[in-house]
Formats: C-alpha cells, sequence, structure tokens
C-alpha cells in the first residue's frame, strides 16, 4: 500500500511531495491475517493498523526532513474509495485522547473490531448485492437513489457481509468510517463524517437529497445510521487539527481539518476539470470520470457526488485490470521493462492489423467479464498473439472499452473535449499515444501524477472560503494549466471507428451473463 502526502504554497506550487511504500507481506502485518495474494495491492483487505502506521511514518519523515508543520493552514486528503474501517466500542474515548508520546499505532492498536478492512478489491457480496437490489425493487431503482446498481465492492454491501457472518463484531463495532473518514478522523481527534461525494460510493446514500435512504440502510445492517453518523458537503470544515499533532509536530492550532474524499473525486479537483473534459485515471485501477449537471444514474457506471460543487455531480466508470494487468504483460512480454513495454507499442502499427483482445485476469466490472479473449481480424478466436501485438492489444483493447462504455453513458466526444490524464502510467507518452488515437482527442497531464493528493491540498484551501460562495475553480485559478502531451494521429478515427464496432460486438461474447442488467 501507499501513502502520498503533497503541500503547496500559496501561489499553488508544489512544496513537497512524498511516497511512502508500504509492503503488507511484512513479518509483522502478516500475523493480521486476511488474505494476501501475491502482492500487497492485489489483496481483498487491508490491515488497518498498516495504515495507521504508514501515517507514523510519513509523518516521522517530514519531521526529520525539517517539514515546517505550523505553516499549514489547513490540510485534507483522500482515501481509495469504499473500503471501511470498524471502530470497536470504546474507541472514541481513546481516539480523543492521543498520547502525544506515542505513535498512532500504538494508541490505536486495540482500537478496531475488524483487524482486515475489506477494500475495493473484495467481490465476494454478490448475495448482499442481490438482496439490496431485492429490497428496493431493481437494479435500475437502486441506481436511482444511490447513483449506482449493486456493486460488490461498495460499502453497504461490505457492511452487509460483516453483520451477515459476524453479527457479534458488528454488534461491537461503535463506528464505521470510510477509508477517507477514517484518515480524516485520526488527523481530528475524533469521529469524522463522512463526505457527500466518497458516501455516493456506498449503495446508501441518496443522491438526490444526500441523505442516508433508511430503506437501504435498514436491508444491510440494524441501526447503520447510529454508527454512520450524518454526512457534510466536501468542502466542509470539520474542525481544528486534535492537539496530539500540535504537541508531536508542532501543528498550528489553527490548522483545519477539511472533509476528506474519495480518491478519484479527489483526482477531479486535482485535474481541475472543465465541461466537455474527460478525466482519465491509470492507477492502480483505471478509472474515467465527467463532470456532470443532471444525473442520470444507469445499470453501468455510478454518479456520485461532485466533490467541488454540492449542486454537480460527477460520472464514474471503474476498470479493475488497469496497471496490474500491464504489469503482467509487461512482465511476460517486455521482460518487466516499461521502456520494452513502450517499444513494441512504436514498432506496431495503429489498429494493431486487427487483432484486438480483452485482458481480465481478475472479474472485470465494466464489462462484468474475466478472462484472456484474443480475436484476430476475422473475428476468430486465438490462443496467442506476438509479444509485440500482445502488448498493443492490451493497449488498444483498455482504451476501446473505456471509450465504448463512457459513450454508453451519454458522453459525447466534441471538437474541444481534451482527455486530462494521471495516475502511475501517465508517465508513459506511448501508452497516451495510443489513447489519443483511440478517442481521437489531444491528451494533456498536470505536472503531478499525484492528482488525487494535489486536488485534496486543493479542497483544503478551498475549504477555507467555500462558505463564502468561492468556488474551487476561482481558488486555482492561477495553478498550472493542464500540460499537451499527445495529439492523435491523422488516420486514428479512420482506423479505431470500425475496430470500435467490432469491439463492442465481441465484448458480448466475452461477457460472463449477457442476460444480466451489466
Ligand atoms: N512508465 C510507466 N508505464 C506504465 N505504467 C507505469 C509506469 N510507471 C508506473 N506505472 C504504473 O503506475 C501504477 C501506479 O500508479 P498510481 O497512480 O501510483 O497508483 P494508485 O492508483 O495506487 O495511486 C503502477 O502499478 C505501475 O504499473
Ligand atoms: O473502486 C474504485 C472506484 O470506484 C477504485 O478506483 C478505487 O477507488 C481504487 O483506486 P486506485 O487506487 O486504483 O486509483
Amino acid at each position: 500500500m501507499k501513502l502520498k502526502v503533497t503541500a503547496v504554497d500559496e501561489q499553488l506550487r508544489v512544496t513537497y511531495e512524498e511516497n511512502v511504500h508500504f509492503d503488507t507481506d511484512l513479518p509483522e502485518f502478516r500475523t493480521q491475517g486476511g488474505v494476501y495474494v501475491h502482492s500487497d495491492r492485489l489483496t481483498v483487505t487491508s490491515p488497518v493498523l498498516m495504515w495507521v502506521k504508514a501515517l507514523d511514518v510519513i509523518l516521522e519523515k517530514m519531521k526529520s526532513s525539517g517539514f515546517n508543520f505550523a505553516q499549514v493552514k489547513a490540510l485534507s486528503g483522500a482515501g481509495q474509495q469504499h473500503g471501511s474501517v470498524y471502530w470497536k466500542e470504546g474507541a472514541h474515548h481513546i481516539l480523543k485522547n492521543l498520547s502525544p508520546d506515542l505513535p498512532l499505532h500504538q494508541s490505536l492498536k486495540a482500537c478496531f473490531s475488524v483487524s482486515d478492512s475489506p477494500i475495493w478489491m473484495d467481490s465476494s457480496t454478490a448475495s448482499q448485492c442481490f438482496s439490496l437490489e431485492k429490497t428496493v425493487g431493481g437494479a435500475q431503482q437502486l441506481a436511482n437513489i444511490t447513483g449506482s446498481r449493486a456493486y460488490e465492492r461498495f460499502t453497504g454491501n461490505q457492511i452487509a457481509k460483516i453483520y451477515s457472518q459476524n453479527p457479534e463484531v458488528y454488534i461491537q463495532t461503535e463506528r464505521i468510517t470510510l477509508v477517507s473518514s477514517f484518515a480524516a478522523s485520526l488527523f481530528l481527534g475524533d469521529y469524522a463524517p463522512i463526505d457527500y461525494s466518497d458516501g455516493s460510493g456506498m449503495n446508501l446514500l441518496q443522491i438526490c437529497d444526500k441523505r442516508w435512504s433508511m430503506t437501504c440502510l435498514n436491508a444491510c445492517a440494524p441501526g447503520l445510521e447510529e454508527k454512520l453518523g450524518h454526512t457534510v458537503p466536501s468542502s466542509s470544515v470539520l474542525g481544528s487539527i486534535a492537539p496530539y499533532y500540535i504537541q508531536r509536530y508542532g501543528f498550528s492550532p489553527d490548522c483545519k481539518v477539511v472533509a476528506f474524499t474519495g480518491d478519484n473525486p479527489a483526482s477531479l479537483a486535482g485535474m481541475r476539470l472543465e465541461e466537455g473534459d474527460i478525466a482519465i485515471s491509470l492507477g492502480t485501477s483505471d478509472t474515467l470520470f465527467l463532470w456532470i449537471q443532471e444525473p442520470m444514474p444507469a445499470t453501468e457506471g455510478h454518479i456520485l457526488c461532485n466533490p467541488v460543487d454540492s449542486r454537480a455531480y460527477m460520472a464514474l466508470l471503474c476498470f479493475k485490470n488497469g496497471s496490474l494487468m500491464r504489469e503482467r504483460i509487461r512482465d511476460d512480454c517486455a521482460s518487466g521493462s516499461w521502456d520494452e513495454f513502450s517499444k513494441a507499442l512504436t514498432s506496431t502499427v495503429t489498429g494493431n492489423n486487427g487483432n484486438l483482445g480483452f485482458y481480465f485476469d481478475v472479474m472485470e466490472i465494466t464489462p462484468e467479464a474475466v478472462g484472456i479473449h484474443r480475436f484476430n481480424k476475422d473475428n476468430k478466436k486465438v490462443p496467442d498473439f506476438p509479444k509485440e501485438v500482445e502488448i498493443r492489444a492490451l493497449i488498444e483493447g483498455q482504451f476501446m472499452a473505456k471509450r465504448i462504455h463512457a459513450e454508453k453513458l451519454g458522453y459525447k466526444i466534441m471538437p474541444k473535449t481534451r482527455i486530462l490524464a494521471t495516475g502511475g502510467a501517465s508517465h508513459n507518452k506511448e501508452i497516451l499515444q495510443v489513447l489519443a488515437d483511440v478517442f481521437n482527442t489531444p491528451v494533456y497531464t498536470i505536472d503531478t501524477a499525484n492528482s488525487a493528493c494535489l486536488g485534496c491540498a486543493y479542497r483544503a484551501i478551498h475549504g477555507l472560503v467555500a462558505e463564502t460562495s468561492v468556488s474551487l475553480a476561482d481558488v486555482v485559478k492561477l495553478a498550472p494549466a493542464p500540460r499537451l502531451v499527445v495529439t492523435p494521429a491523422a488516420e486514428a478515427d479512420e482506423v479505431y471507428l470500425p475496430l470500435l464496432e467490432r469491439y463492442a460486438e465481441l465484448e458480448q461474447k466475452v461477457l460472463c451473463n449477457p442476460t444480466s442488467s451489466g
């Protein structure tokens, strides 16, 4: 797992960036149990104390590098969406009385009723999803209420699973936070409310009036409203930083904690999306998001409350087989080297001579399919491709899926459309060239691939003035504009329009359950 920090000054210049990488295979964490399949990012749970320890490590590192905590006027943050943290009875008292002499993970070691927190990678809650949709009258009805049909990784279904398998653990839990509100709670020294935007990734919040849906709460577990607390606009100031940080690290008592949110909403803020833009994050998962005014929930994709403007919304598509899938093909076909991987993209032709593929090592979210499926130019299924063709088929396939599913959501590419790319793979220009070609649209990046972190620094500044109706766009208008990285090749549309049609038709063949609602 990773923990990242970005600090900006009043001129919005990035003054500090830090990444701490933690390996869940460390012996001290192995004793926590949980499912560790190969590497830290393929887990479906994460030891919550490890997150706390990562925060201890990063704060100590900043302190020893001379970071001036006293200058921080406001802080905010983001967490991977949908994960949840379960605070045991009595934890509130400990959280409110943190001793500045101890690292956080020591004070909080007995605070969690579930030591391995479920995270977004989990897809084991199909029966809870089925029952939630049934209770409200179907998948579309649930989407109308909460912005999404039932998804296995969404928090309501994860809570329902914990309640049904371990009712005594659920009963011992006094508070349930998302990863984002969990991290905010650590800084606040108190339980932090869930913000509207991350809250809308739970299958529990009514996206129209931003209140919990009592029908959904009751369908998941009893007494849930009390355990979740209330929700707040994403730009709310939650309070001042806890005395612990003032005494141990020298923060100013005036430093404000602004509501934390999900990683994708935070990226939307960091990328300063404008109408017509499309943001694509190529992180562990691939996500695609849009700023929208009118929500039109469907049984594919998600509508979330907008993190920077409470009257607006964002549409989100999530693809589970993102960087981890690219890494696997890089290791199999390019000796583990991104340079070699990129060379394969430049040495093969746009459109891959009609060869295309679907690459889903794990059950995909959009579309619901699994396995590796390769087709030659005559639409015949083939068992393998030469290495270079394999690499291009993977990248073209990933981006064709994004365009097809974004268009299904009603998105139209217009002459002024820009793609704003972020996440680790946005460092790779050859990958971005394929993205530009498939969408026939120029691709821009911002100076950091850590757009979620940067977005939270912007949101922290905005939080200080949000109550006076100043918009985030106004606050960050002096920040550097996105940089043009690649433009589409002249023949892009001619090559990809017919391929996109073929890809969409072939997708039906690889779906796990073509008759399901999505
Ligand atoms: N040059 C590169 N080309 C392609 N992918 C890359 C490159 N550099 C890093 N990545 C990918 O970026 C991923 C990490 O992205 P990041 O945005 O940090 O992830 P997260 O979503 O966990 O925050 C890694 O898994 C790696 O596969
Ligand atoms: O499930 C989703 C969005 O719905 C994922 O996007 C998670 O939010 C994880 O993000 P990354 O760390 O992979 O960017």
